[in-house]
């Protein structure tokens, strides 16, 4: 039996996986009294394809929703902690849920049976053998003989989270010790063909944030480009980047790294930013500068104050024209608005004075207004917003933008995602 502490997009999408593939019954926990409650209705409190019906069929059978830690805890074998990293305000890594939740466990932990626990959220490397072993040993649980410690870290993306647990590229195992990592090796090989990779908790701590870090270089990198090409004139930017893309390789079964170099206005969302800059604050902690990926946290500031420059060049001195911003969410596909560069431009659009701002999402305006709250009006379809504004900006390229493209024609539109270069097809200027 297995329990997930924490029912965020990557304790609920791990949990329904597990149950999923391997049979067997989750126990699953949340603090969050409100979120309990949803998922016993059946419902998720975020867009995610194919969450939400993987939830009514195990709900009340193999994915029990406990309203206690120790329920959740009790009879598990393993405990996969899946609660949130954020940010602190040095960049630091808020590591106050996760040890939180470790300490809470104590009590059914120290019961004399041997669990393995798993951590998913992502830390800094070293936090597992270094920070979270020795509080275990403090709390009397020694790693190894008490209880088996492993980190797992998660690689999947929001919008085909479940698509990515179902068939993630590797499983990788960091063992705090062996004895954990072997029974983790164990339980996925009962329900996961992917290859299972085990190797020291601070390498697989280390991966992750080295993946995001890759990533984020390369939008980082993109924009840049489109930045220089924008200042030179005369250079077709959906097709230069088109004609890179076609370079062979790029694409090598299973790479398709194309995903990653597309100019826009900048990465957001919840976890490139945080895990950058936790990996600038970690090398920074053992003595290291970070300089290329602060430089690309740098450049990503940089696109959407260019991008807010964009819209007011377009709108230009009177700020009382009607700009619409299309897209809110952080990427196509996910309602998610943490960290949405939306709010960055519309907050620098703000600050220069253009108070006529109005919104378009397809998913996330309600949760754009409830964690935001900023002073701009939000139109029910993108037909209403195309027709009362006067300057538009694409700020996230979802589908319905692209497919209805025809009803921004006429108008002042600034294409902050670049979208022609996604659509796969070189069109020339003027064409
Ligand atoms: N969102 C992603 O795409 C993604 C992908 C891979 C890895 N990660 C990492 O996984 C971790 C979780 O991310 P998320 O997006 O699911 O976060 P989230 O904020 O959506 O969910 C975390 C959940 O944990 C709960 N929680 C916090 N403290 C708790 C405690 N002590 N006991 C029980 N529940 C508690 C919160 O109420 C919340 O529902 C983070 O470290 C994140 O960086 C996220
Ligand atoms: O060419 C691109 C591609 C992406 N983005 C932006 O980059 C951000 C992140 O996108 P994506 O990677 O699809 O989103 P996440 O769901 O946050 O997933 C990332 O973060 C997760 C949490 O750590 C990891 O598990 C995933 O592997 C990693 O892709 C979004 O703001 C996108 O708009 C661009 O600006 N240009």
């Amino acid at each position: 039996m297995i329990a997930v502490i924490g029912l965020g997009f990557v304790g609920l999408t791990t949990g329904l996986g597990l149950a999923h593939r391997i049979g067997c019954t989750l126990f699953a926990y949340d603090c969050d009294p409100k979120k309990r409650e949803l998922y016993r209705a059946g419902r998720i409190p975020f867009h995610e394809p194919e969450l939400q019906e993987h939830l009514g069929r195990y709900l009340g059978n193999r994915f029990v929703v406990c309203d206690t830690l120790e329920e959740a805890l009790r009879s598990a074998e393993y405990i996969f902690y899946c609660v949130g990293t954020p940010a602190l305000a040095d960049g630091g890594a808020d590591l106050n849920a996760l040890l939180g939740g470790l300490k809470a466990s104590r009590e059914v932990l120290s019961d004399g049976r041997f669990r393995v626990l798993v951590i998913k959220s992502t830390v800094p490397p070293g936090t597992t053998s270094r920070v979270i072993a020795p509080l275990l040993e403090q709390l009397g649980l020694r790693p190894g003989e008490h209880v088996g410690l492993a980190a797992n870290p998660e690689f999947l993306r929001e919008g085909s989270a479940w698509r990515d647990v179902m068939e993630p590229d590797r499983i990788v195992i960091g063992e705090a010790e062996p004895d954990g990592g072997r029974r983790l090796a164990e339980l996925y090989a009962l329900g996961f063909d992917a290859p299972v990779r085990r190797v020291s908790a601070t390498t697989a701590e280390f991966v992750k944030y080295m993946s995001n870090s890759l990533l984020a270089t390369m939008i980082s990198f993109a924009n840049e480009m489109a930045m220089i090409a924008e200042q030179t004139g005369d250079i077709e930017i959906p097709q230069a980047f088109r004609l890179l893309h076609e370079d062979k390789r790029w694409h090598g079964t299973p790479a398709k790294m194309t995903d990653y170099v597309y100019p826009g206005c900048g990465f957001g969302g919840y976890c490139l930013p945080k895990d950058i800059a936790s990996m600038i604050h970690h090398a920074s902690v053992i003595g290291e500068h970070a300089g290329l990926l602060q430089a690309a946290v740098d450049v990503n500031q940089k696109a959407q104050m260019r991008m807010a420059e964009r819209i007011a060049a377009a709108a230009g001195d009177q700020k009382s024209r009607k700009i619409g911003i299309l897209g809110l969410s952080f990427k196509p596909g996910s309602d998610d608005v943490r960290g949405a560069v939306s709010f960055e431009i519309i907050r620098l659009l703000l600050g220069m004075g253009y108070l006529n701002i109005a919104a378009y999402d397809p998913l996330s305006m309600n949760a754009f207004d409830l964690a935001y709250g900023l002073p701009i009006s939000y139109a029910q379809t993108m037909e209403e917003l195309a027709s009362g504004s006067e300057v538009i900006a694409l700020i996230t390229s979802w589908e319905e933008f692209i497919e209805k493209r025809h009803l921004l024609s006429g108008k002042l539109v600034i294409d902050g995602r670049y979208t022609e270069a996604q659509s796969g097809v070189i069109v020339h200027a003027g064409e």
